[in-house]
């Protein structure tokens, strides 16, 4: 017998129950990418998925980037972008756009589409209640040709250095779902443009979160014949890496995992922020949809 659209509806929610008791009160980091962004549908089933970790107990963070959106503001403004080893490089006037985009007009639309579930959210940036700071990335590059390492100036580019847990572990015991911008001041007075993925995995870290997602726009980590990886250590990991396997944005990306494992975060998920409802599917199935990096 066919079952009905109802029938369907409740017993996908009965088989989520086991789920939401297992995550209860447990915290959930999102990152949600630029790249994920864009679609007015997708984002809407991205905030109902956050609205209703939230509503089943869960204590969930979105951490969200906006490269893309960035990239499209500062051509607007007649600035160059340059990016070296994945980052942007970043002077002043490119911070400012930075802190403009990431903490004001991308920050404050997840804010509102949350808002219209129902939901609490509120709008952050590292800056705010002492959060996190920053300093001064410090990063080399090695030359394909002479193997000669280069140190590279990226200007306003930082690197966690401090996360304060104080606000975000009072929002924990309020209603309040909090979605933060990469973006922190250095002790320096200085504000500096944190690659997303690297400041949610510092803020997974600190709270020792049972999860992290980084929604991105493949399904997950995929092997040499494109097929997905449903689980990997961080031993096979490094592996797929060294061998190739594991190349450009997904590197830096996999390597955050791992820094987020060895950080204290119990388990790491790449998956697509392009299927719609992506989150609900990774935290309340049995089996998830993306690739799971585990201890
Ligand atoms: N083994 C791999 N599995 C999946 N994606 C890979 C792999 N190797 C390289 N990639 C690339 O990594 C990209 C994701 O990284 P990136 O573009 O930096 O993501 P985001 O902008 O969402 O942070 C994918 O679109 C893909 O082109
Ligand atoms: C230093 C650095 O590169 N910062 C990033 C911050 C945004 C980001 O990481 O956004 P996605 O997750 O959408 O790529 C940038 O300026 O693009």
């Amino acid at each position: 017998m066919n079952e009905s659209e109802s029938e369907i509806q409740a017993r996908l929610l009965a088989q989520a129950l086991p789920f939401m008791q297992r995550y209860e009160n447990k915290t959930i980091v999102v990152k949600y990418g630029g790249h994920a962004m864009g679609n007015p549908e997708l984002g809407k089933a991205f905030a109902s998925d956050i609205a209703l970790l939230k509503q089943s107990g869960v204590n969930p963070i979105v951490v969200h980037g906006g490269g893309p959106q960035i990239g499209a503001m500062l051509n607007k403004m007649g600035i160059e972008s340059k990016f070296e080893g994945g980052l942007r490089v970043t002077d002043q006037k490119t911070v400012e756009i930075v802190e403009m985009v990431l903490a004001g007009s991308i920050n404050k639309e997840i804010v509102a589409l949350i808002n219209q579930t129902g939901e609490w959210a509120i709008g952050l940036c590292g800056k705010d209640g002492n959060m996190v700071f920053a300093e001064k990335a410090r990063k080399t590059i090695k030359d394909p040709d002479s193997n000669i390492e280069r140190v590279l100036d990226l200007g306003f580019v930082g690197e966690v250095v401090e996360v304060d847990r104080t606000l975000l572990d009072l929002l924990a015991r309020s209603e309040m779902i909090p979605v933060i911008a990469p973006v922190a001041p250095g002790r320096d007075g200085a504000t500096y443009n944190i690659n997303a993925d690297t400041f949610a995995g510092a803020i997974a870290g600190a709270l020792n979160a049972t999860r992290l997602l980084f929604l991105t726009d493949v399904p997950g980590v995929l092997d040499k014949k494109g097929q997905l990886i449903k689980e990997l250590s961080v031993a096979e990991a490094h592996a797929l890496i060294a061998d190739g396997t594991i190349s450009g944005g997904m590197i830096p990306k996999v390597e955050t995992c791992i820094d987020a494992i060895k950080a204290g975060v119990q388990g790491v998920v790449i998956l697509n922020g392009k299927t719609a409802h992506s989150v609900l599917l990774e935290i309340f199935t049995e089996h998830g949809i993306g690739t799971l990096i585990v201890p």
